[in-house]
């Protein structure tokens, strides 16, 4: 499934991307799970999309000696041809072409600059920025002109000289009776000595003690040097030209301002001088974080992307795997090289990644589910709910349906559906007697029609996800109590039906605090059923798929699971001792 849903990935990456500089890719070759590497082959042929002129800019931006007049090897002009060929090729297109593309975009600027100064007074904010930059910095005036001109790719003359530079780069379960969920563990024994289950008794009993651990848990500079201001100036110029070309940057106006809002105002409080560092720290990061990469390389092995026209382009002989004595990837990437084809690897565009199936067993059921140690960002994202972490969001207060008893989203439908698809193909669910010998003592005084993750062999993986996804949300609500890793020994899936075990009678769990996902739908999938907590008078009924029950086991929660009227109810129960 992770492997299709890749290969499916990569296929609609190559229908949909068809915008960018690649153009109707084909996947030629790709071995799945072999490497960690993710090579991308693009063609040469040029078209000026808005992606491919914005890419342009970033290339002709990296080649200082195009534009920078005090660059030492400015006026070299086998050099500077070099410098073209390399932004040609870049973006596949000619030198003629490249030049030509540059004199537009800067006409286009001129255009743009001249609206902007029409409209000074409602002026934009690159316009102000520009202001603020003359006014204060004379000695380093520079006219807004400037960055343009020393961009001009045709002129070979000194120019009004900027000062662009270089840029810096226990228990009880039914405890009662018997706290449901006991292994006959040494808790069972401990139970037998106090008391005897006993069926027609009600009176809870607790087995187990609690061992509750405690965890115990530059130097500032005086102004923004003049080389920085230059290097501002010239992402200015970029920035215009970036418009030019009518390209947006992304943004999330919210988010982003309510960020920015949070920095001026800390901001504000600081010195001049220590503003001027901070912020010089800040334009750092943010430089870094625009670059994005791009990187012609000599060898790809693994995985291509093939740009369609280059299948057409040459001969089966000439796109050949086969050479004597190196091996076929090799052979191939060295063919294409020869061929003037350059490969490129890309850390701009998320095409996927490859996963790891050593362990991937088409046998199981639901071969994704036991994915959870392999390829487990795939895992979280199929199984996690995207609300999980806002319970921890200390604006919102988790939901208490009853007293001390939470509420909480935390899986998928798609991981509720596979747990019951898992369950059912398994089809082994106990008889619903105190005779249990799946249970180490051989008895459950509280018994529910069950299978026991062990049976399915999903007990790791459940006790993964109970550490990694509801320790945090435990410690997060009961304050202070901390075992990590969680221990569980009772981990099972119960089915209720009418005419099969339609209620589960009042008991404490053999748990510190006992987990109960709601797997299917109260009034859809079944009629009834449900949690009731007989000390509070308090039900859950309407449970919903996916949300989590959360609450104690012992002395204050005896409880009982509510009547099923009709269909099949199914949740997922663990006993988290201690
Ligand atoms: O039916 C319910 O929701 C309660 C189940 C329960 O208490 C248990 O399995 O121990
Ligand atoms: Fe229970």
């Amino acid at each position: 499934m992770f492997a299709a849903m890749l290969h499916l990935i990569f296929l609609v990456w190559t229908c949909l991307r068809t915008r960018c500089r690649c153009f109707g890719f084909a996947l030629l070759y790709f071995h799945y799970f072999q490497s960690n590497s993710v090579a991308i082959l693009i063609s040469i042929e040029m078209e000026w999309t808005e992606d491919s002129v914005l890419e342009f800019i970033e290339i002709y931006r990296g080649k200082e000696i195009l534009w920078n007049n005090k660059h030492p090897r400015y006026f070299n002009k086998i050099q500077k041809n070099d410098a073209w060929e390399d932004v040609a090729r870049s973006v596949g297109a000619t030198i003629d072409e490249c030049k030509k593309k540059i004199s537009a975009l800067q006409s286009a600027l001129r255009r743009e600059k001249s609206k902007i100064k029409k409209s000074m007074g409602t002026g934009t904010e690159l316009f102000i920025w520009l202001q603020i930059d003359k006014e204060t910095d004379e000695s380093n005036d520079v006219d807004d002109d400037t960055a343009l001109q020393d961009m001009n790719p045709d002129s070979e003359e000194p120019q009004k000289t900027n000062d662009i530079q270089e840029p810096d780069e226990t228990e009880e379960h039914h405890e009662i009776q018997k706290p449901h969920g006991t292994q006959q563990s040494h808790e069972t024994h401990e139970l037998r000595v106090t008391q005897e289950p006993n069926e027609s008794q009600q009176t809870p009993k607790t087995r187990i003690r609690v061992s509750n651990k405690e965890r115990k848990p530059p130097q500032m500079t005086h102004s923004i040097p003049n080389k920085k201001r230059a290097v501002e100036k010239l992402d200015a110029a970029f920035e215009i030209l970036t418009k030019a070309s009518n390209k947006e940057p992304p943004q999330d106006p919210s988010e982003c301002q309510i960020f920015g809002n949070l920095v001026a105002k800390k901001l504000s409080k600081y010195s001049n001088v220590a503003q001027t560092a901070v912020q010089e720290a800040i334009m750092n990061i943010l430089f870094a974080a625009d670059k994005g990469g791009l990187w012609n390389v000599p060898f790809i092995n693994n995985a291509y992307l093939i740009n369609s026209t280059l299948l057409k382009q040459y001969s089966k002989a000439q796109l050949t795997h086969n050479l004597p004595n190196i091996d076929s990837d090799m052979a191939f990437c060295r063919n294409l090289r020869e061929l003037n084809v350059f490969m490129y690897v890309s850390n701009r565009v998320d095409f996927g990644h490859l996963i790891n199936a050593d362990t991937y067993d088409v046998t199981r059921t639901e071969p994704d589910m036991y994915q959870i140690f392999e390829n487990e960002q795939d895992w979280e994202e199929a199984y996690i709910r995207p609300d999980y972490p806002e319970t921890f969001n200390p604006d919102k207060k988790p939901l208490q349906p009853c007293p001390d008893v939470y509420w909480l989203p935390i899986v998928t439908k798609k991981f509720c559906k596979s747990l019951i698809s898992m369950m059912e193909s398994f089809g082994k669910w106990s008889s619903g007697r105190n005779e249990d010998e799946r249970l180490q003592g051989g008895y459950e005084a509280v018994p529910t029609r069950d299978i026991h993750m062990n049976q399915v062999g999903w007990e790791r993986h459940w006790l993964h996800f109970l550490q990694k996804y509801v320790r945090p949300l435990q410690e997060y609500i009961f304050t202070g109590y901390f075992h990590d890793p969680p221990n569980s020994l009772m981990n099972f899936v119960v089915r209720y039906r009418p005419d099969e075990q339609p209620s589960l009678r009042p008991h404490h769990d053999s748990s510190t605090y006992t987990i109960n996902i709601a797997l299917n739908e109260a009034g859809k999938d079944y009629q009834g059923g449900g949690c009731r907590f007989i000390r509070y008078n308090c039900s859950v009924t309407d449970t919903q798929m996916g949300w989590m029950l959360m609450h104690p086991g012992r002395l204050t929660h005896y409880h009982e699971g509510l009547r099923v009227t009709n269909g099949t109810r199914y949740i997922m129960i663990s006993f988290v001792d201690p």
